[in-house]
């Protein structure tokens, strides 16, 4: 049967993408506001508690008001905010974390996509800290680079009228909004030092974390790292773990088509002393607009890669 589905913020970055990623698909039906009520907090109030599943592409600050409006039972959520991603009552849209996160987000009425630099981070480190391979208590660091579409729709604003801004080195307060979900999805100690960067592309993101083996207690060789990735997404249609050569140089397109896949790299030094794990992504695929239509296949009882880019 069609289930109808409710994009809130359809106009915005993330809504925009669900909706080409749904088109053409018979599955589903949008229902969608025209531009005059889209923002109209009864019309959107109606939509919501008339969908099968509501999908919430808005700005942190008006999300809570948008779950609340959800009173039927009958209505699942997808919220793409970084909100509610540690929230009690939210099931962590990422299925591939661990065994069982899918078969969770397929039962969960309120589903919270991950981050999008966190998909990278997690996808790296969470089955290698669960499985003992990696320390929970090292001080990790982070380091990504960001396409400017992950900041929205004032971001890409920014970047495209200044025409001069390369790159934009920010998290300089050390408190981004992206650590608690890193922290508790990794299962670590600490919080990661985390340093992102956004560039001068549209889409696009590389996630780097750096391993000094040689200083870390009880870590695995990076051979041994790269194994139980490459075991952990054997099934996974989205995810793949790149073979032990290494490519020796990783391109970030400037326009870039968009795709929905997640490639995984461990990069070891020729000492065996040092490794570097490392995630390409698509900030708007699996960092945000795919992994969207992915939960919602999930929960809809469908292939889960159905109308998604795989590349
Ligand atoms: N961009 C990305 O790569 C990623 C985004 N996300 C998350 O997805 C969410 C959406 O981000 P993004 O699409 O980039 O943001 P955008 O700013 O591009 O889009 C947000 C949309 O929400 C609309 N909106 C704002 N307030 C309301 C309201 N009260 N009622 C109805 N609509 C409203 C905006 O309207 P208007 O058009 O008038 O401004 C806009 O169309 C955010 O929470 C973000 O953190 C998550 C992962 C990655
Ligand atoms: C480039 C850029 O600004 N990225 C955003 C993160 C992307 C985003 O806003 O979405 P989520 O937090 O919901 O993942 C940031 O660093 O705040």
């Amino acid at each position: 049967m069609t289930k109808s589905i409710f994009i809130d913020g359809a106009a915005g970055t993330t809504g925009l993408e669900i909706a080409q990623r749904l088109s053409g698909r018979s599955e589903f039906a949008l229902i969608c506001l025209d531009e005059r009520r889209r923002k109209d907090i009864s019309a959107r109030r109606e939509a919501m508690n008339d969908a099968d599943f509501v999908i919430l592409c808005l700005p942190d600050e008006a999300v809570n008001d948008a779950a609340a409006m959800v009173t039927s039972g009958d209505t699942a959520i997808i919220d793409a905010s970084s909100v509610n991603r540690v929230a009690d009552g939210w099931t962590y849209g990422f299925p591939e974390l661990k065994p069982g996160q899918r078969e969770a987000i397929a039962k969960a009425k309120r589903v919270s996509n991950p981050g999008c630099y966190p998909t990278g981070f997690l996808a790296l480190l969470a089955p290698l800290v669960s499985a003992g391979l990696l320390p929970a208590d090292w001080p990790y660091t982070v380091n990504a680079l960001s396409g400017y579409s992950g900041g929205g729709k004032a971001m890409i604003a920014r970047f495209e009228e200044a025409g001069t801004i390369a790159a934009r080195g920010y998290g300089y307060d050390l408190a981004h909004k992206h650590l608690p979900e890193m922290q508790k999805y990794a299962g670590l100690s600490h919080p990661p030092i985390f340093a992102p960067t956004v560039v001068n592309a549209f889409r696009g993101m590389i996630v780097e974390i750096p391993l000094p083996l040689f200083a870390m207690p009880s870590a695995a060789a990076a051979g041994t790292l790269r194994d139980a990735l490459a075991s952990h997404y054997a099934s996974s249609p989205l995810v793949t773990v790149a073979g032990a050569a290494i490519p020796s140089e990783l391109l970030m397109l400037d326009g870039a088509d968009g795709r929905d896949d997640l490639q995984l790299f461990v990069a070891p030094a020729a000492d065996g002393k040092s490794a570097r794990l490392i995630a390409m992504l698509d900030n708007l695929g699996k960092g945000a607009s795919g992994a969207a239509v992915q939960n919602l296949n999930i929960m809809a009882g469908l292939d889960e890669a159905a109308g998604l880019r795989i590349t």
